[in-house]
């Protein structure tokens, strides 16, 4: 916290409470001061967003009051707390995709006085505005939708960064970044605290927390159980306070042996998105895929589940016995993703919107609904069973809920990803594929996900993972392969690789020539699908 502004309290909380069904949030007292940034953390389902929500007026709270300089605040609406100078940068990203990022970011003051937007104003203005978080090089006429998701996540961090700005609260904003606008909106955050801004930073990140935050506070059950000085707090003692017990760190991954192979792809691409890549995917191994946000990691995950079609290259489909005749070959990739599951292939990501949950439905139905098979009976549903199969997952994967009948939508972020993973735990697939898994997921919660995967290679799957998180695909992995620019560029087997080896490929040019880091034996080449076995991948 910068000195000049050391302890003038901006915004006050005092006993703030929400109700829904039941407390969702309960005696929250609080004092935020100027040119602090304050680290919300908690599991998922604490309170997190609904607190910062009231802050910003887009939740009203059932008891309490908030002051903001000293005066009372009861912001009615988001418009209403923006008025004021309190902010949002949600999850959500709240652009609009067909306008251009100008318009976007000075949506509130186009400048307009004659009933015209004299353009050539407006485009100054927002080249400036986007100067400010790194991001000259973006032209201001382009439509967002052309953006990439982490392009789009830094224009609205730049509509939020308004002159008038006196809290600001952002809610997991690195999630979709790569490491350099992430500098770049931590060099942004501290000019904002020498301004006296009061940040409040919500995420599950706790390196990012200890990197960027003064004080942390932690919820757990929506009450307020902690709030200390940053400095020296060790992680270990973060998590007890949040989760209420010791969760042991996931010890990494024993070097398995890894089965025949379940599923190759060659030569797959799509347009510019996906180059030409070969990868094996075996038994009883955990494949990780890094690479930065957009260097084609979800879109070859796609064509694997063929999400999209793909234009080239062809799948080929084994046993798991014998590994030396594919038992389906798919040119050009599968047709559709009921193909694709029928095949055995089941597909988990962070994207709770295109994973079909069905909102409005109960997590009993959500949880459930990928299996009717193993719920009907004679072409019936079996409700018990349903019942029966629903409240061991909730249980297993701790989601918090009231019970199994609440709809998914009013479940937190996080328990919703946690029931989009259970969907596929219990179901007889061979080849699960993970799009950034526990992103918005807890750390305790994220250790209940770890255990679910071991067992599942046990089980003999072949599971295929897309993290950003180094730490995590370091932790879980047997191989880690790496995309830069729509290229397979490396696969490292564990042991070989190093977080600085991994980050030199996902940095190296489309050329694909992998990073000089790289280690010999593992860069640029894919191993042997099935060592010691034919070759599979020209086999007819
Ligand atoms: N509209 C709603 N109706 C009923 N319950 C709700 C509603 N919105 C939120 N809740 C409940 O409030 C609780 C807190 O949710 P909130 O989204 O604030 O948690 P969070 O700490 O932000 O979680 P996450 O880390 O998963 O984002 C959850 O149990 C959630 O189910």
């Amino acid at each position: 916290m910068t000195d000049a502004h050391h302890s003038t309290p901006v915004l006050s909380l005092s006993a703030l409470g929400k109700d829904y069904a039941a407390p969702v949030l309960d005696d929250v007292s609080l004092v935020l001061n100027a040119g602090e940034v304050l680290a919300l953390t908690g599991e998922n389902g604490a309170g997190k967003s609904t607190l910062s929500k009231i802050v910003c007026g887009l939740v009203q709270p059932t008891r309490g009051q908030m002051l903001l300089g000293g005066a009372a605040f009861q912001p009615a609406s988001r418009r209403d707390a923006e008025r004021l100078g309190v902010r949002m940068v949600m999850q959500e990203l709240g652009l609009v995709t067909t306008l251009s990022v100008a318009e976007n970011l000075l949506l509130d003051r186009l400048p307009n006085q004659t009933g015209w937007i004299r353009r050539g104003k407006l485009h100054d203005l927002a080249a400036r505005q986007l100067a400010k978080i790194g991001m000259e090089h973006i032209d201001p006429a382009t439509p967002v939708a052309r953006l990439g998701i982490g392009q789009q996540q830094m224009v609205e961090i730049a509509r939020n960064l308004q002159d008038d700005t006196r809290v600001l609260v952002l809610d997991e904003p690195t999630a979709m970044l790569t490491p350099r606008e992430t500098s770049h909106l931590f060099e942004q955050i501290e000019l904002l605290k020498a301004r006296g801004v009061a940040i409040i930073y919500v995420s599950h990140r706790l390196e990012e927390l200890q990197r960027i935050a003064d004080r942390v506070a932690v919820l757990r059950d929506g009450r307020l159980v902690d709030v200390r000085a940053m400095a020296g707090v060790r992680e270990a003692e973060l998590v007890q306070r949040m989760v209420g017990r010791a969760v042991h760190e996931h010890e990494g991954r024993d070097r398995r042996i890894a089965g025949p192979v379940l599923l190759s792809a060659r030569g797959i691409g799509r347009a510019e998105a996906v180059k030409d890549v070969d990868i094996d995917l075996h038994a009883g191994e955990v494949m990780g895929l890094a690479g930065l946000v957009g260097s084609g990691r979800t879109e070859l995950v796609r064509l694997l589940f063929g999400a999209d079609r793909a234009d080239r290259g062809e799948i080929l489909l084994y046993d798991g016995i014998a590994a030396t005749q594919p038992v389906l070959r798919v040119r050009k990739g599968w047709r559709s993703p009921m193909q694709a599951i029928r095949a055995g292939i089941g597909l988990v990501t962070e994207d709770r919107k295109s994973q079909g949950l069905l909102l409005t439905q109960p997590i009993r139905v959500n949880a459930t609904l990928s299996d009717l098979g193993a719920i009907s009976h004679a072409g019936w549903l079996q409700r018990a069973k349903e019942r029966g199969i629903a409240r061991r997952l909730v249980e297993l994967l701790r989601i918090r809920s009231r019970s199994i009948e609440q709809p998914v939508a009013t479940l937190s972020g996080g328990n919703q990803q946690k029931v989009v993973f259970a969907r596929w735990l219990h179901r007889e697939c061979k080849v699960l594929l993970l799009d950034e898994p526990t992103r918005g997921v807890d750390v305790g919660a994220r250790a209940d996900l770890y255990a679910e995967l071991d067992r599942m290679t046990d089980a003999g799957k072949a599971l295929l993972m897309v993290s950003s998180d180094l730490r995590e695909l370091m932790a879980m992995c047997d191989r880690i392969g790496v995309m830069s620019a729509g290229r397979l560029v490396a696969v490292f087997e564990r042991g070989q690789w190093s977080e600085q080896s991994l980050l030199a490929a996902a940095f190296s040019d489309a050329a694909g020539r992998a990073a000089s880091a790289a280690p010999p034996t593992a860069g640029s080449a894919i191993s042997d699908p099935n060592p010691g076995q034919p070759a599979t991948a020209d086999t007819p």
